[in-house]
Parts: structure tokens; sequence; C-alpha cells
């Protein structure tokens, strides 16, 4: 016989532990999970860490090094505890570098001032002193294990392709060895440093955001040792750029599309150039730059003169295939994925959330005071527009897109990075490479159309050694789209409902009895009279008035209930069992016709089966839950 009933708790998660409880948690999980992705990229490290003083170090080998570890990191059971010191010292665990030279005086060889047992120490490698301390002032005594397998391959005058996991430091990964190598290496005795002189680096990636970030490493370390960069990108005015080109630069950053421009116009010569480097080349070829980049990429005379490095998280095959055109044959592979099975950041907790697009914008405030900690948040939209509208609907945040005016695009970014504002909602001019701290959530609104777009959407958070959360929306009826991520990036979601008002409001009533023991006492003689009055002609305790006034301060007049499959307000879930198979939603509609008017039936959505067929689950409003439930009892069947 059917039953009807509707569901009052999550679905598939479980609410019943206190909200600290379940950050708490969260947090030991993503740490836990970072540790094993450490561990996992340098198991070997490790190891060799624990022998230290029965081994000799070894030089670093691609072949080698840019295997992945894929065995058990269980068996280290990583505690929050060790994580979290993890992240403080961001330590790097890769294979130790070859033993340092000395080659013009200016580089040290002793690893006095390091911790002697990290073989990533700086003073492991060819870095100079002034380059060391630049690092030292940024908090890096160490190198990751993306840099420290490329460094002494780049130095030494190898093509490369380096791919590690979002995050990673694969910028200081071609930075490091490209100014050690201009300065002090290969390339020093052929570098023109005359006036208006062609610049010895170009780099190029996909978007003008991303561009900037790395132009401002290069001024950073480079002009250290006086060299000059110019960032070149369109939506911005030619002249300063030109103007710098004319003078003489060593480096140039930019976008495909201005590069071109400027090559054409004649302002960029790349006779001289001793490095080029693709950041992120998968999204140049997929953004339609191809024809940009092989353009730009040909017009190096002599090839055999240029080290070309390429760098990405996310290397699909046709893009290895394409590598093999631009880079030498005896190009060098550092692959710290490699054929492991998780794609995605392991720092990163990655969670899906079913969620109606009409809800989208009453639950995302409500994942960003669940999981953001107070810390800033990406919201992802496929579309500009969407991206516009759903910042029009989300207080205090904005919008970041390609059909923003780059001087407002610049202002932005420079507004989410100082915090003037803690929520971006962007399309993907956001996704590559932007590394903006503090940013603990990441929320996409649907399921992106390709597995990469995932990876380095999700990879904007958990970055460097520290964890973060995201959160991917998905139409209940296209869990597909979940299934589909997660085959091909390897990712293991956690399914949650949404965050009942309930938990929000007993959130921001935590920080709302916290933020009373911070108000002056000099405000009690101003309102102490009302709330003799309050207390007087009510009936409630002073407790309960006391819940109403932190209810109030926090700005709740009032819980709305929220239907768990489809996240829409004012709605419930119901769940409705036969014990018999129910095949498809239109046989659910034709059972229920069975008891309830069918014009009544109109208002019913979200109908999905469970996995056994025989109950299926969907939402009503919920005024009319009850009919539901009285119609079920009076049918006689
Ligand atoms: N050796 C290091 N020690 C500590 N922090 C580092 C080190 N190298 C890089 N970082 C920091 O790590 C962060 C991430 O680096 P970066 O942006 O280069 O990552 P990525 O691998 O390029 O990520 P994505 O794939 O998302 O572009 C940056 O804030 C950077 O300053």
């Amino acid at each position: 016989m059917p039953s009807i009933a509707a569901i009052p708790e999550p679905m598939a998660v479980d609410d019943s532990a206190s909200k600290k409880a379940k950050r708490k948690q969260l947090k030991a999980e993503a740490a836990a999970a970072a540790e094993a992705a450490a561990a996992s990229s340098g198991k070997k490290e490790k190891k060799e860490k624990k022998d230290k003083k029965r081994k000799t170090k070894e030089p670093a080998s691609s072949d080698e090094e840019g295997r992945s570890s894929t065995s058990s990191d269980s068996d280290r059971a990583p505690s929050a505890k060790k994580a979290k010191k993890e992240k403080k010292d961001k330590k790097a665990k890769a294979e130790p570098a070859e033993e340092p030279a000395n080659d013009d005086g200016e580089l040290t060889a002793s690893g006095e001032e390091e911790e002697p047992a990290d073989p990533n120490a700086l003073a492991n490698f060819r870095i100079s002193d002034k380059l060391k301390d630049k690092l030292k002032s940024k908090g890096i005594n160490a190198l990751f294990p993306i840099q420290a397998t490329t460094f002494a391959l780049v130095l030494d005058g190898n093509d490369l392709v380096g791919r590690a996991r979002t995050g990673q430091g694969k910028t200081l990964a071609f930075v490091l060895p490209i100014l050690e190598s201009l300065v002090n290496g290969p390339h020093k005795a052929t570098r023109r440093t005359d006036y208006g002189r062609p610049p010895s680096v170009l780099v190029l990636l996909p978007t003008r955001e991303l561009a900037n970030q790395v132009h401002a490493d290069f001024e950073f370390y480079g002009g250290t040792f006086g060299l000059s960069t110019c960032c070149a990108y369109g939506g911005s005015p030619y002249r300063p750029q030109e103007n710098a080109l004319r003078q003489g630069v060593d480096i140039v950053v930019g976008t495909p599309g201005r590069v071109k421009d400027l090559i054409e116009k004649q302002k960029l010569n790349l006779r001289c150039l001793k490095f080029r480097v693709l950041d992120e080349a998968d999204e140049m070829l997929n953004m339609g730059f191809k024809d940009d980049v092989e353009l730009i990429l040909g017009k190096v005379e002599d090839v055999t003169k240029v080290q070309t490095l390429l760098f990405s998280a996310t290397l699909p095959e046709w893009v290895k295939k394409l590598s093999m055109s631009f880079l030498k044959a005896d190009r060098k592979t550092v692959d710290l994925v490699g054929n492991e099975k998780m794609k995605a950041s392991a720092s990163v907790k990655h969670l899906a959330l079913p969620c109606n697009k009409a809800a989208r914008s009453q639950i995302i405030p409500d994942i960003i005071k669940c999981y953001s900690h107070g810390g800033r948040t990406i919201i992802f939209t496929e579309t500009k527009e969407s991206a516009s509208e759903l910042s029009s609907l989300i207080p205090g945040s904005r919008a970041l897109h390609g059909d923003i005016a780059q001087a407002q695009r610049e202002v932005v970014i420079a507004g989410f990075r100082s915090g003037k504002f803690l929520v971006l909602v962007a399309t993907n001019v956001a996704a590559r490479g932007l590394d903006i701290n503090d940013v603990q959530l990441i929320i996409q609104c649907e399921p992106p159309r390709d597995v990469e777009a995932y990876i380095h959407r999700s990879g904007r958070t958990g970055r460097a050694g520290n964890t973060g959360i995201a959160v991917m929306l998905f139409e209940p009826r296209y869990k597909f789209g979940v299934t589909r991520i997660e085959r091909e990036s390897g990712v293991k979601f956690e399914h949650i409902s949404a965050p009942q008002p309930t938990d929000v409001a007993q959130s921001a009533g935590n920080e709302a009895a916290e933020a009373i023991a911070s108000v002056s006492d000099s405000v009690i003689p101003v309102f102490r009279q009302q709330a003799e009055e309050l207390l007087s002609n009510s009936s409630m305790s002073a407790v309960d008035l006391l819940a109403k006034a932190l209810a109030k301060a926090v700005g709740y007049t009032d819980i709305k209930k929220r239907s768990l499959l489809s996240s829409m307000e004012n709605h419930t879930t119901l769940h409705l069992q036969t014990g018999r198979p129910l095949y498809t939603p239109s046989f659910v509609i034709s059972t229920l016709k069975r008891f309830m008017p069918e014009d009544r039936l109109s208002s019913l959505h979200g109908i999905t089966l469970t996995t056994d067929g025989t109950s299926a689950v969907f939402d009503v409003p919920s005024a009319e839950v009850q009919d539901y439930i009285q119609a079920r009892r009076t049918w006689p069947g």
C-alpha cells in the first residue's frame, strides 16, 4: 500500500551535528585531503626524507620525479594538526635538486640558514642570494614539488612541459629558473641590456587578470636584478605598452591577441627571445587563440636558441600532441598529476547540492554564510548575463566577465583582492590561474561543460597548502552532470542538501551573541526603560524575548521552510512509497492521480525516483503538504 510523507530532514547529509562540529569535520577532512595530496605527489620524497641520513642526494630527473604516486596514503592517517603545521611551514616535498652550483660567486651553496632536513630548502638550488631574500620576504623558504622538480631542468636549458594541480606554484616554477638563467645562467652572456632591446622572455596566457598577476610576479622577483617587464593585454591603451617596448624591456607578459597586434604593428620584436612560456596553454587554445599563438611562436627566427615552457594543471591529450610542434624533440615532461585518478585539487572539499535555477539566489547567500567562514567566495556562472543577474541579487557581491570594461575589471579584481567586498560572481575569466588570498569557498552554479573548467574553478581555493570548499549546484533532474564530472575528474562529491534556514539562523545567532558581548555598557541606560516595558508587557520569558531580539538583530523576523530536493523556499519535499516499481515520473503522476485531484498536481515538480525504483520524492508548495497527506489517508486503496 502506498504511503506518502513529508521529509523533514536533509536526505543525504547528516545535519544532526552542530554547525561547529560540522565545520570542524570539514576542515579536518579537507586538511587530511591536502595531506594526502601532498603525500601522494611526494610519496617517494617523504620516504627519502625519512631515510635521509642513510641516502645520498640524487639529481632531479624528469622521468623519475614526474611520475606521481598512487599507493595507499591512508596508512599515514594524517591529522588536521599536522596539516595545519604543514600550512604554516608551506613545506614542499619533492626530490632534492642537484647540488647547488656557484657559477658567478653570487650563489650560495650552503644550507646554513635553511632547515637542513628539507631537501627543497632554497639553499639546495642554484638561486642567487638576492632572489632568495625576495622569496623569504614572501614567506617562501622552500620550493614546492613542481618547482623543485623543474628548476634544474629549465636552468640547464631544456624545453619543458610541466603539470601540477591547481595552487601548487606553477608560476614560480617558470619565473625563478628563467630569472636565474638570464642573470646568472646560460643566457647571461648573450642577453641584451641596451636601450631599446627586444625582450628576452615572452609569456603568453589566456586572460588579462592572469597576465596582470604573472606580470606582478616578474616585476617583484625580476626587479631585484633590474629586469624590466611589460604587460600587454587587450582592452588597455596601446601607448604605454608601445612606449615601454620602444625603451626596451626584458620580459613581456601578455594575452595572445594584443601580443599579436604589437608584433604586426612592429612594436614587438622577438628576434632576441630566449624563453617563451605558454601558461594555461590548453585554455588559450580553447579560447580560439590557437592561430594567434602559432603565429606568435612562429615569429621566433632561430627556434634552437629559444627555450619553450608549457605549464598547466590540465593537459588534454590534444595539447600534449600540440606541444610536439612547439617544443624541441628532447623536451622534458614533469607531470605531477599523471595517471592519478584525482585530477582536481585534493586540498579542496568537493560538495554537490541539488538546486533549481530559480532557487539559486535564495540559497547561495546561505551557502556562503555556512561555508565561507568569513573568507572570500567566488561564484561561477556559465554566462555573462547570469553573472550580472546573480550579482545584482546577492547583496555585497560584484560581477566579473568579458563584457565589463577592462578598467572596471581591474577595479573589481583589486577590490576583491583587498577585501573591499568578499563575493565575486564571475564567468570563466576568473577560472584560470587567479591566486587570491583567503578564497575559502567556490560555488559553481551548474556542472561546467568540460572537466577542465571544474578543475580550474574549484582550484581557486585550497591553494599553497591551504584548504577550501567547492560547492557545485545542479538541477535535480540533471544529476548526470555530477556523475560526468566525478568520472572525468576523479572527484568523489559529498552530496549535501541546502542549508536549512534554521541552520543559517543559528550560525547568524551565534555571531550576534558574540557581537553583543562587544557592545559598550554605555547603551544600557538609554535602552533599559524600553527593555523593562517590553518585559512587563509581554507574556514571554526574558530568554524568549532576548532570542527574538537576537533574531531581529541579524535580520530574521520569520524562518521559512526550504525544500530538500530543489532548495525552493516555502516548498516541502514529499516521499511517496509504493513497495512496487514506479518506472517513470509519469507513472508517479498516474499513481498520485488516484488520490489527488489532477489540477492540484500542477504545482508539483522535481519528481525523482529513488534508486530501488519503488519510491519517489518530489516538491510541493508547503501550504499543500497537509492536503496530500489527508488525501492519502482517505483514499481506500
Ligand atoms: N615554494 C612556495 N612556498 C610557499 N608558497 C608558494 C611557493 N610557491 C608558490 N607559492 C604560493 O602558492 C600560491 C599558488 O601559486 P600559483 O598561483 O603559481 O599556483 P598554480 O599552480 O599556478 O595554480 P593554478 O593552476 O591555479 O594557476 C601563490 O600564492 C604563491 O605565492
